[in-house]
């Protein structure tokens, strides 16, 4: 591509988007933003809803949910990847939440971007409640794989950071999961100090053994309290040291491709010779990942936010509610992400820095 998509010649305030320039027609039709990223990887919530309470990101009461009305339909979202797929250069779609499995359309939504797309990875993000009744429904309708959160393998600890007594629904949730083959089954874990830091060595010994691939991610500060602070976030090398007293780890050599988790082949101390697994650290605050960043999200409510940590929204439900075609609604896709923010949603990556402003809505509320 000719065009030079290196940095904006525009003012740029601490949110990054003040004054855009107009998106060139040199672009191309892919969803490239101004730093010459090209968002491929579809992430769609299908509801603010949770039956958790993870204190990392829901109040303890819930948030007021959206209405019927104001959530796309099953139709809409199916429409909406075919947008994606076909006009705008997308290649992988995960359904994400608020907790997914709780949309009563999950499978009908999974089988119908199936049906249009045979051969479109399609992954979930779930924590795992009723999976075990829904596994093969899932597999069925043409799931790819899954990745279920859980934080801690102690029940009263479990309960602790999810506000909730499920371990035992979680655990047999997974179980079913990787009875039915939904592919790699990826375990995600947010430490918390004094709460579940001292599980990571158990985590991963477990995680090896099932066959699951386990990783780690730093806490960001997207949760509904404003809890969170730099000083208490356990960090990558932290992780890495907890982890280091039981196993050996080193690089992966696969390549990265985007991914927020860097990977790294695990060997137990009692056995170095054999690796047993792979364990991802996934440093949003420590060692982010946004100049490679790949991806493109949708609110359960139809917004474009072209960052995780945006504080710009661009509506597609309205326009798709209006009679707009296919190209009109991918026009107003690309222009949404021809501004997204270079890193955090700002010009310049800094979780915790001083002029960071944390989004209005909660990890829940953006979809995670
Ligand atoms: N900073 C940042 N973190 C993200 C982003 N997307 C996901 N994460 C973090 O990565 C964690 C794991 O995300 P998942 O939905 O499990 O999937 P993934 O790691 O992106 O993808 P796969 O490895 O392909 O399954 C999330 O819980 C977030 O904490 C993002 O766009 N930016
Ligand atoms: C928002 S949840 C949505 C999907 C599903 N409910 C689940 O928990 O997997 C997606 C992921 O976001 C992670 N998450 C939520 N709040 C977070 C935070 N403040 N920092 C880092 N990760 C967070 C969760 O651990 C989970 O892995
Ligand atoms: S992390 Fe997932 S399971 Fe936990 S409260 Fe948020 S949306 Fe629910
Ligand atoms: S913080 Fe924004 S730019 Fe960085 S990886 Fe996440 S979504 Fe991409």
């Amino acid at each position: 591509m000719s065009v030079n998509l290196g940095m904006p010649q525009v003012a740029s305030g601490a949110r990054g988007t003040a004054a855009l320039p107009a998106r060139p027609l040199e672009a191309g039709p892919g969803l490239i933003d101004r730093f010459g990223r090209s968002a491929t990887d579809l992430r769609i919530s299908l509801t603010d809803k949770c039956n958790l309470r993870c204190t990392y990101c829901m109040p303890a009461e819930g948030l007021d949910w959206l209405n019927k009305e104001q959530v796309l339909t099953d139709t809409e979202i199916v429409r909406l990847v075919d947008i994606a797929v076909n006009h705008l250069g997308v290649r992988e779609l995960r359904l994400t939440g608020g907790e997914p499995l709780v949309r009563a359309g999950l499978a009908d939504i999974i089988a119908g971007v199936r049906n249009n797309h045979p051969d479109l990875p399609v992954s979930l993000t779930t924590n795992g409640l009723g999976l075990d009744k829904k596994a093969r429904i899932l597999k069925d309708a043409g799931l790819t794989r899954i990745n279920v959160s859980m934080d801690s393998l102690h029940p009263e600890t479990f309960a602790q950071l999810t506000r909730r007594p499920f371990l035992d629904r979680v655990l047999k949730g997974i179980e079913e999961a990787h009875r039915m083959g939904l592919g790699l089954i990826k375990i995600n874990a947010v430490l918390m100090r004094g709460i579940n830091d001292q599980e990571a060595s158990g985590l991963l010994e477990w995680a090896v053994s099932h066959g699951y691939e386990l990783r780690f991610i730093e806490q960001m500060p997207l949760d509904a309290d404003h809890g969170w602070t730099r000083q208490n976030m356990i960090s990558a090398a932290e992780i890495h040291a907890l982890l280091e007293q039981d196993f050996v780890l080193t690089a992966d050599p696969r390549r990265r491709d985007g991914a927020p988790a860097e990977r790294w082949e695990v060997r137990r101390r009692s056995a170095p010779g054999i690796v047993v697994g792979t364990v991802g650290i996934i440093a949003s605050v420590t060692e982010p990942f946004c100049a490679d960043c790949r991806r493109t999200r949708i609110t359960a409510e139809g917004k474009v936010r072209s960052c995780l940590f945006s504080h710009d929204e661009t509506d597609l439900r309205d326009l798709l509610r209006s009679g707009a075609g296919d190209e009109a609604v991918a026009d107003r896709w690309r222009e949404a992400m021809w501004a997204k923010p270079r890193a955090h949603g700002m010009d310049h990556t800094g979780l915790g820095a001083e002029d960071f402003v944390q989004p209005d809505r909660t990890m829940s509320a953006i979809g995670g």
